[in-house]
């Protein structure tokens, strides 16, 4: 052992054993408040008939603040113990000052902070401390960190790594150049896990600056797969909650995820890094809850189905038309048309010599734009009432009132919603754009009827104290929807995602759209990929090129693209590949197909050779077993060892959608990526893959 080894050691021991005794003296505390407590419920009980109701309401309350402390504590019990197993991560001497001449101080790097109650000392820093961004920023040499009472620069003079599991140091690195590289390559090798874990130890430079933004009011990351996208924003959660502790807790945050699978996978994260796990909502849930329940719809999953499974050309028009930046503003000048169109004012007269004119109803109208109609119509009868009392002295009687009622409803012209959304398609000329089918509308008409909605009538929207949104998968949701979420929530926003795993092709948007929809400042990017091994990075380039791409140099097995002739063949193949993982120490393996029609008949065909596998679709909320089978769309944002896409013929991928599910399903594959070809190869395989 080395002496930095031995020094390294004793100081682990000597942290734990005042964990330890921290530990010990929280114990004592809780069973002097356990004493306390039952002490004082007994006093209640027994001098119950000698105590009056101010007593009563005293005692209940110093036992409910007993109780109180005791959670504090436990908490806290709960942080140490977690610490206990596994204190740091990592070590930097800092040493102030521009000349760097006064004595470095060694910061310790953890997931929570640590000071011992006894010496006042702290011997862990929070991750998200200020002074711990110079661990992720620097090697050894000037180094600087923003601090609350401005910028501090100094030298990095000793940087150190470790992993200590349970307890028990694994290993200890000594970094001189290379940031974090090794530890990076471990983390990476490892085996998939059921959900995504904390990537604390070894957060990249880039990736540190998107975490710690904390000016941005709207933040879009750009990342290409597997760059960490949803890690990143998630660890940027944590930071957000710690960096504004007194302002934001996590019952203010909410996460758009695009269905239950993903906000499962990832709903381990912030518990993890010692949070609270935020909520969740769905697009469609928030649409229903819009449009209170009266409409039906179709879902995302089917659009996407439709798309996959069919070719109607009128439906991509449709939706092409409904996604773009240009149907936005269709609708704020159709809202313009309707309002100047929308109210007759009349002149009404209440009782003799008494006149109230008509553009007295028109300014009160416009007045009150965005509330319900009928809100805005009670709003009009309220004024002219008061107007009436105010110039012509007089109350008005409850059968003038209702007269005055009428004849407010009589100015307005509005249609009903319905009427008004499929008006708006008569009035650009283009009828044939909304198409319900059997009373229900189709996903693309979901949104910009909740848009008019809200610019005609306003929406209740009981999601106003969300102090910071995140929206994943970005460039799936149209303009439209940005502009509903952008209103719904002033908030903070992180917005990520990747317009290349688009399964929305005709009606997504990209960062610039984003941008302008949300007046967000430009994207920040990230482009390192670090899920997949090389070999496989570099075949799923060959099937969608991106020159700003850069894979981690991380060695596999080449990716393997194995022929058939016949169905039963490729069946026979996938189960040979089944039984291969089940005999190796990978754990989760994904086959992951175009459609949900493919998804359900491979899955029988496999049930019917006794290989048992789990189904997933639009309705799963999440999975535990070993084996799955779903869609490239339900596999997006997660990650398996190993992936096998079953039906990489040129019959099933043919365009650009297509090879935007192709390029979904190859990039889930950390380790080991088999792809079947029944028949002809699809043309978006990379021709060295084919030889
Ligand atoms: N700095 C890092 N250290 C360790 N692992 C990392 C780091 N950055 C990313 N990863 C790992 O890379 C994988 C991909 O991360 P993540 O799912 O967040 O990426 P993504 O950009 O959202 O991917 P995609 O868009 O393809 O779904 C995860 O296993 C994550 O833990």
């Amino acid at each position: 052992m080395s002496a930095a080894e031995i020094e390294e050691q004793a100081r682990l021991k000597d942290c734990q054993e005042r964990i330890g005794d921290n530990l010990h003296e929280i114990g004592v505390r809780l069973d002097a408040y356990a004493r306390d407590i039952q002490a004082n419920k007994n006093h209640m009980w027994e001098a119950r008939r000698d105590m009056d109701h101010i007593d009563k309401v005293a005692l209940r309350q110093s036992i409910e603040q007993t109780m109180r402390s005791a959670e504090v504590l436990k908490a806290q019990r709960h942080k140490l113990l977690k610490l206990r197993n596994s204190p740091y991560f990592g070590r930097f001497d800092f040493a102030r000052g521009q000349d760097g001449k006064s004595e470095a101080q060694p910061i310790y790097v953890g997931v929570h902070d640590f000071t011992d109650e006894a010496s006042g000392e702290t011997l862990v820093y929070d991750w998200r401390a200020p002074v711990c961004s110079m661990f992720y920023d620097y090697e050894i040499g000037p180094a600087r960190y923003e601090a609350p009472a401005g910028e501090v620069e100094g030298r990095l003079e000793l940087k150190r790594q470790f992993r200590i599991r349970g307890g028990r140091m694994e290993f200890m690195l000594e970094s001189g150049v290379n940031i974090v590289d090794d530890v990076l390559q471990q983390e990476l090798s490892r085996s998939s896990d059921e959900a995504m874990k904390n990537i604390v130890a070894t957060i990249q430079r880039d990736q540190n600056a998107i975490i710690r933004n904390a000016e941005a009011d709207t933040l879009i990351i750009q990342g290409v797969a597997g760059s960490g996208k949803t890690s990143i924003a998630l660890h940027r959660i944590a930071f957000l909650l710690y960096r504004f502790k007194d302002t934001l807790n996590s019952k203010d945050i909410l996460i758009i995820s695009p269905n239950r699978v993903f906000a499962d996978y990832i709903g381990n994260v912030l518990p993890e890094l010692g949070e609270e796990q935020v909520s969740e909502i769905g697009m469609e849930t928030l649409a229903d809850e819009l449009l209170q329940g009266q409409y039906r719809f179709q879902t995302f999953f089917d659009q996407t189905s439709l798309l996959l499974e069919g070719r109607d050309e009128a439906l991509r028009e449709r939706i092409a038309a409904k996604g773009s930046l240009g149907f936005l503003k269709q609708i704020d000048s159709y809202v313009d048309y309707l309002e100047a169109n929308s109210f007759k004012a009349v002149e009404w007269r209440p009782g003799v010599g008494r006149i109230v004119p008509d553009w007295h109803f028109q300014e009160t109208w416009q007045k009150y734009r965005g509330l319900p109609i009928s809100e805005r119509i009670a709003e009009v009868v309220r004024t002219t009432e008061h107007k009436v009392f105010l110039h012509y002295k007089h109350e008005l009687e409850s059968r003038q009132l209702k007269a005055l009622r009428e004849a407010v409803r009589g100015m307005v012209q509005r249609k009903s919603l319905r009427a008004a959304y499929k008006g708006l398609f008569e009035w650009l000329g283009q009828p044939e754009l909304f198409k319900p089918a059997g009373g229900r509308l189709e996903y693309s008409d979901v949104f910009p009827l909740i848009y008019l909605k809200m610019r005609l009538e306003g929406v209740d929207n009981s999601r106003q104290e969300v102090k910071h949104l995140l929206i994943d998968e970005m460039q799936d949701y149209t303009p439209v929807q940005y502009a509903v979420l952008g209103t719904l929530f002033p908030c903070r926003k992180t917005v990520l995602g990747d317009a290349t795993q688009s399964v929305n092709p005709y009606g997504g948007s990209n960062a610039e759209q984003i941008q302008r929809v949300l007046r967000a400042s430009a994207p920040m990017k990230l482009t390192k990929s670090y899920r997949s091994s090389w070999e496989i990075m570099q075949f799923a380039l060959g099937i969608s090129p991106n020159e700003e791409l850069v894979p981690i140099e991380r060695h596999g097995e080449s990716p393997r693209v194995v022929r058939c002739a016949r169905q039963s063949e490729a069946v026979e193949r996938i189960i040979a590949e089944i039984e291969d993982f089940q005999a190796s120490s990978h754990r989760r393996l994904a086959v992951i197909a175009k459609t949900q029609k493919y998804a359900e008949k491979l899955h029988r065909l496999l049930a019917e050779k006794g290989v048992e596998t789990r189904l997933l679709d639009a309705g799963s909320g999440g999975f535990s077993t070993r084996i799955i089978i779903c869609t490239s769309h339900l596999a997006k944002g997660l990650e398996f060892d190993r992936v096998i896409v079953p039906d990489a013929d040129a019959h099933t991928y043919q365009t650009d959608m297509d090879r935007n599910m192709l390029y979904v399903a190859c990039t889930r594959a950390m380790h080991r990526l088999t792809v079947v070809v029944n028949g002809e190869p699809s043309a978006f395989l990379p021709a060295s893959a084919m030889s």
